[in-house]
């Protein structure tokens, strides 16, 4: 991989309360690259997320965006650098959709600044991008959850970040707003942003992501481009679920052997 890498972890150990330490994780991201953070639940992917975008402390080492640790950027820098899509959103206070999306545009007004006729262009156009064309006044309360988890995409959309942080991205969509979220996701790959996504579907992300990161209950974790880390074993042990694999357009395919097994823990 050639030029600068847009987000980099030195020796990250994550701080997941009551745990002991996790190996330290060391890989960048480049322009162009999708990362998928894959486990079971609980493992500490969400909080690796916030630790990226530098709103949780890590244990040991740091995250560098565009080679500057993140800590000591100014906030309003990181705004403009960083996208976030997570999954507890700070978006019960009164507002419509056109609004909300406009905060995407924030980081680059200055203190007193009110958007402007090209930020109200960009957030319509971002809405349009995300199929709520036609919303912009309705209030994000009244949203479903479907709706509400693409007017999160679309703020991120009107922000334009040169990288981007997804918490699960596809939760609450239905399989056809699932596969138009990850086309738009490959879009930014393309447009050589760096995004670093989490995903429950595997299938989802060997089609969607150059990279995968396989985190392990026991806080080991391995990494590296895609098509080295479809080991079924690691899968399995991954998510302590026997697998079947198969190979549909191209792509590998992992499914739950039958009749394994389905306790809940
Ligand atoms: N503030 C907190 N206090 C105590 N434990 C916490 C706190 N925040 C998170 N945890 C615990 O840290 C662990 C990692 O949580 P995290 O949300 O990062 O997991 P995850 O891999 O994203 O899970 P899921 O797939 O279920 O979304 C979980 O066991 C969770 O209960």
């Amino acid at each position: 991989m050639t030029g600068s890498a847009c987000l980099s972890l030195r020796d990250l150990v994550v701080d997941i309360p009551g745990r002991a330490d996790s190996s330290p994780q060391d890989w960048n991201v480049f322009p162009g690259e999708c990362w998928a953070i894959l486990g079971p639940n609980g493992t500490g992917k969400t909080t690796l997320l916030h630790t990226l975008a530098g709103l949780k402390a890590p244990r040991a080492g740091e995250v560098q965006l565009f080679g500057q640790s993140i800590g000591q950027l100014p906030r309003r820098l990181v705004a403009r650098r960083l996208g976030l899509v997570f999954q507890q959103r700070q978006d019960e206070f009164p507002a419509t959709v056109l609004e909300l999306t406009l905060m995407g545009r924030h980081p680059y007004l200055s203190r007193w600044e009110v958007e402007s006729p090209r930020d109200v262009e960009l957030a319509r156009q971002a809405l349009a991008r995300v199929g709520l064309a036609g919303m912009e006044q309705r209030a994000v309360a009244t949203l479903s959850g479907g709706e509400r988890q693409r007017l999160a995409i679309a703020t991120v959309l009107a922000q334009d970040p040169a990288v981007w942080l997804l918490d699960e991205p596809t939760n609450h969509l239905d399989l056809h707003h699932q596969i138009a979220v990850l086309d738009l996701i490959r879009e930014k790959q393309r447009q050589r942003r760096g995004i670093v996504l989490t995903l429950h579907d595997v299938n989802l992300a060997v089609r969607y992501c150059s990279h995968l990161l396989l985190q392990y209950p026991d806080g080991q974790a391995c990494w590296g481009p895609t098509a080295g880390m479809l080991v079924p074993e690691a899968l399995e042990k991954l998510y302590n679920q026997p697998l079947t694999r198969g190979e549909i357009d191209g792509y590998p395919v992992f499914l739950p052997r039958l009749g394994s097994g389905t306790n809940l823990v």
